[in-house]
């Protein structure tokens, strides 16, 4: 087990947020008979009825672990592709890349999971309208389904409250994404879609090394800070030996709904300059889109729909099949 600096102990047991008693953190409470039964419903739906059966019974959630740096898969999970969404900075929307991407490739008929590793930000659950709490059950931790079917796993919904904030050391937060790979029943998943935490410090660092990413998705945007930053985290892909599959251009233009005339507010693309330093098999631009914004407000991603978002999940999902062999199952 990993031995915690003591100020990192502290941390784990005085101050970290307030987490749902339904969270494997709790492990258990009492729940009523009907809510008992749509458990076991879910359960059953993600996996093999007489396992279920089986395990159901009387076994307690596990209480939280301290794995080692390479996190063991659940039983539970069978996953084709992992793909990790990583930006070298804050705010370029890798998160909206995450959740359009997966909501396109769910919508092309591939089953898709998320796993929201940016625990301090999380910003998953609000693009698809997820205010429910996760439950333990006898398996595992299960995700929360988004309305087309997206199993989810965020660290919002895993708090009691969705606005309390998350000031965890690096170790702790390393724990809990670590869990989200361990204690979660991801059931059988074609691309589980990891959305990163920004940058190359710790956090990032350790799930690259913790879980077998089959590929990167690198998000940028054209300011000259961002193409910098983003050339770091492509290095730290190539030190860790992560294939790098896409170089996602965001904001890269506006164009105007009447007269079609594109403008440039971050300054001109720099895509074609990382395509070449990067050799990525995938580059892609993608435009501001009030409407998209707008859509992740209000929590209906699930229904938007663009030719952007679906192209790429379609050139992603070829070449993963093209390119990798099922590396995690
Ligand atoms: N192409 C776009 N057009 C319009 N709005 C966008 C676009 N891309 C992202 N946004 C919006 O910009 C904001 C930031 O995006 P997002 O949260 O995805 O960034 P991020 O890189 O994940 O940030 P962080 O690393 O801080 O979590 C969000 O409100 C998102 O909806």
């Amino acid at each position: 087990m990993t031995d915690f600096p003591e100020n990192d102990k502290n941390d784990l047991i005085n101050n970290r947020p307030r987490i749902a008693k339904t969270s494997w953190y709790k492990g258990k409470m009492p729940r009523t008979k009907a809510q008992l039964l749509a458990e076991k419903k879910a359960a059953e739906a993600l996996i093999d009825k007489e396992e279920v059966d089986n395990q159901v019974s009387n076994r307690e959630a596990a209480p939280a672990q301290l794995p080692s740096q390479s996190a063991m898969m659940n039983r539970h999970s069978k996953i084709k592709y992992v793909l990790a969404v990583s930006s070298g900075k804050g705010g370029v929307g890798k998160s909206m890349i995450v959740a359009t991407l997966a909501a396109a490739l769910q919508n092309l008929g591939l089953k898709t999971g998320i796993l929201d590793a940016d625990i301090t930000g999380p910003s998953i659950p609000t693009a698809f309208n997820l205010h429910e709490h996760a439950y333990a059950s006898a398996l595992g931790l299960m995700p929360v389904l988004a309305d087309n079917g997206i199993k989810i796993m965020s660290m919002n919904l895993v708090l009691e409250n969705q606005d309390d904030p998350v000031s965890w050391r690096a170790p702790i937060i390393n724990t809990a994404i670590k869990q989200f790979w361990t204690d979660v029943v991801w059931g059988d998943l074609d691309v589980l879609l990891i959305d990163m935490p920004p940058g190359t410090g710790d956090v990032p660092l350790t799930v690259f090394q913790a879980l077998p990413i089959t590929a990167a998705v690198v998000v940028t945007s054209p300011q000259m800070l961002v193409t910098t930053i983003v050339e770091k985290s492509i290095k730290l892909l190539e030190k860790l030996h992560v294939p790098l599959l896409a170089v996602v251009e965001n904001y890269a233009y506006f164009e105007c709904n009447n007269c079609h005339s594109k403008a440039e507010p971050f300054g001109p693309s720099k895509l074609s300059e990382l395509a070449q330093i990067t050799n990525a098999p995938i580059t892609w631009q993608i435009p501001l889109l009030p409407e998209l914004a707008q859509a992740i407000d209000k929590g209906e991603i699930t229904s938007y729909r663009n030719d952007y978002f679906y192209n790429l999940a379609r050139r992603i999902y070829d070449n993963l099949t093209e390119k990798y062999s099922k590396l995690v199952n």
